[in-house]
C-alpha cells in the first residue's frame, strides 16, 4: 500500500541502526576552520554537514525549553550536557536520510564521547583534526562577524581551555586507535582543503 508523503516535510522514520551512517567526527579548537572545510568537503564528497553548535544555536531560536540553559552555557564557553546534543544530533540524521555524515564540533568531552557511543552504537570512519594555534583561532574569531555571543575575547579564552582540558583528550582517545587524520590548519583556506581532500579521495593505490 502506498503512502501519502508530503515531500516538503521531512519525517524522521526509522532507527540509527537501520540507517548504519558512515560518520566522520570534524574536531578542532575555535575558530580552526571546521566549518569551513566542512562546506567544501559537502560539495566534492556528497557528505551532510551537521554541526553541533549550530544544531545547539538553532535549538535556542525555536524557543525550545532548554534553550536558556543552551544560550547560558553557549555564553560561559561550556559544553552543554550530552544528552541535549545527542538528541538533535539523532534527529537531523534520521529527517536528513543521507548515510554519510559529518559531525562538526562534536564529541567535544568525554561525556559526549561515551554517551554517543553508547546511545547510537555508531563508531566514526575517522576523525579529522584541524590544528591550529590560539593566536591564529583568536584572530579569525575576533574577525568571524556573525554575531555570535561568544566570539568575544573573555569567552574565546575560556574556550580555548575547555578544548585544552576536555576536547584535546577525546582526541589523544581518537589518536591510541589510530584514527586521527590531522590536518595543519594555520594555513590559507585552499591549501588546508588540499590536505583534506586527499584524505577524503579514493587511494590509488599500487600493486607492490
Ligand atoms: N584557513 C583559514 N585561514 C583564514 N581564515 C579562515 C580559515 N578557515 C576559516 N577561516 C575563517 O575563520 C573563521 C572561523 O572559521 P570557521 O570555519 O567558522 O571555524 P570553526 O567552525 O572551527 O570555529 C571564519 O570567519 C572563517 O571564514
Ligand atoms: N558538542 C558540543 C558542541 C558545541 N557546544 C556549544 C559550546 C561551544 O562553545 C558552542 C559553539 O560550538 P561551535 O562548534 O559552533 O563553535 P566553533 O565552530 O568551534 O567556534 O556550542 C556544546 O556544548 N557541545
Ligand atoms: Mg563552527
Amino acid at each position: 500500500m502506498g503512502e501519502v508523503v508530503d515531500a516538503g516535510k521531512k519525517e524522521a522514520n526509522g532507527s540509527l541502526a537501520d540507517l548504519n551512517p558512515t560518520v566522520v567526527f570534524v574536531l578542532g579548537g575555535p575558530g580552526s576552520g571546521k566549518g569551513t572545510q566542512c562546506a567544501n568537503i559537502v560539495r566534492h564528497f556528497g557528505f551532510t554537514h551537521l554541526s553541533a553548535g549550530d544544531l545547539l544555536r538553532a535549538e535556542i531560536k525555536s524557543g525550545s525549553e532548554n534553550g536558556t540553559m543552551i544560550s547560558n552555557m553557549i555564553k560561559e564557553g561550556k559544553i552543554v550536557p550530552s544528552e541535549v546534543t545527542i538528541k538533535l544530533l539523532e534527529r537531523a540524521m534520521l529527517e536528513n536520510g543521507n548515510d554519510k555524515f559529518l559531525i562538526d564540533g562534536f564529541p567535544r568531552n568525554e561525556e559526549n564521547r561515551a554517551a554517543f557511543e553508547a546511545v547510537t552504537k555508531i563508531e566514526p570512519s575517522f576523525v579529522l583534526f584541524f590544528d591550529c594555534s590560539d593566536e591564529e583561532m583568536e584572530r579569525r574569531l575576533l574577525g568571524r562577524n556573525q554575531g555570535r555571543e561568544d566570539d568575544n575575547i573573555e569567552t574565546i579564552r575560556k574556550r580555548f581551555k575547555v578544548f585544552q582540558d576536555s576536547s584535546l583528550p577525546v582526541i589523544e582517545y581518537y589518536n591510541s586507535k589510530g584514527k586521527v587524520r590531522k590536518i595543519d590548519a594555520g594555513r590559507p583556506v585552499e591549501e588546508v582543503y588540499e590536505s583534506v581532500k586527499a584524505i577524503f579521495e579514493p587511494k590509488n593505490e599500487k600493486a607492490d
